[in-house]
């Protein structure tokens, strides 16, 4: 349980990911700005990421269909054993619990056929979304070069490496200002790709305070994971974040982490952050 409260806005950056196609001056432009956002927040927004709204609204809608079925469709009780390919179950912290569902998600056709059948769109949505982030790939070549890294180092150990889906549904909670529904934690990828379907984000700010993660329609936060922190020899830090529910609605999230092979180790590159 937490009882402070927090009032202020994180100052978020805003990352226009279209601009990395256009001419090699606004993406050296952008370039510096990952590498400030990086350094400075360890997250970002990312706007004109290339991934369809309703790819999004679907991937939310049919998230939304899985967790309210019944226990019996919903299956479950993996949630320990880091090898099952799906993992469902409940996680408790304090006096609340949220639902959590895991998915492999990388190679695609090596796993969609152990994800869940209900509700019947599920494979098909969720297997379109997974794919969609294929943005991360572009992401993560723009986020070498902001190292002073060549922009396809490890590209390929990246784009064959891990992608898990960490969905989440938060029930609403009376006392959502003293609840927190994912407690401080930061990811172990290289970066996360999140979707939520309403506030609740926080993250601590370099002066250590909790700062709400304001909202904006339509982006992705990209979050730096303990991965990309070995990687930059430090430069960049992975984020502390949390989640609050709401008071009102079932809140979801979707957080898309990324990083090398799971027999990979991750090292710190070079001439990362010279
Ligand atoms: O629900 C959120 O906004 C955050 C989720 C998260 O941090 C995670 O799943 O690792
Ligand atoms: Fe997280």
């Amino acid at each position: 349980m937490m009882e402070e409260s927090v009032e202020n806005s994180a100052d978020v950056p805003i990352i226009d990911v279209s601009l990395l196609h256009q001419n090699p001056v606004s993406k050296s432009t952008l370039v510096k700005k990952i590498h400030e956002a990086c350094r400075t927040y360890g997250f970002f927004h990312v706007i004109n990421h290339g991934v369809g709204e309703s790819v999004i609204e679907e991937a939310l809608d049919v998230n939304r269909k899985f967790f309210e079925q019944p226990q019996e469709i919903k299956g479950g009780a993996f949630l320990d054993d880091v090898n099952k390919v799906v993992r469902f179950g409940k996680v408790q912290v304090g006096g609340y619990s949220r639902d959590l569902l895991k998915l492999y998600a990388h190679p695609l056709h090596q796993f969609l056929s152990s994800w869940p059948t209900l509700p019947v769109l599920y494979r098909e949505r969720m297997g379109l979304y997974a794919t969609e982030l294929k943005l991360c790939i572009e992401l993560f070549g723009a986020i070498m070069e902001s190292l002073h890294l060549s922009e396809t180092h490890l590209t390929q150990n990246f784009e064959q490496g891990i992608q898990i889906l960490g969905i989440n549904s938060y029930p609403p909670c009376s006392r959502s200002n003293i609840t927190t529904g994912i407690p401080p934690h930061s990811d172990h990828s290289l970066i996360t790709v999140l979707l939520q379907s309403g506030p609740g984000l926080q993250v601590i700010d370099c002066g250590g305070s909790w700062k709400n993660v304001p909202r904006l329609k339509g982006s992705f936060q990209v979050l730096i994971g303990d991965h990309l922190e070995v990687l930059s020899n430090g430069l960049y830090k992975s984020v502390l974040h949390r989640a609050i529910p709401s008071c009102s609605d079932t809140r979801l999230s979707i957080a898309n982490l990324h990083s090398l092979g799971m027999d990979e180790i991750v090292e710190p590159a070079g001439r990362a952050g010279e």
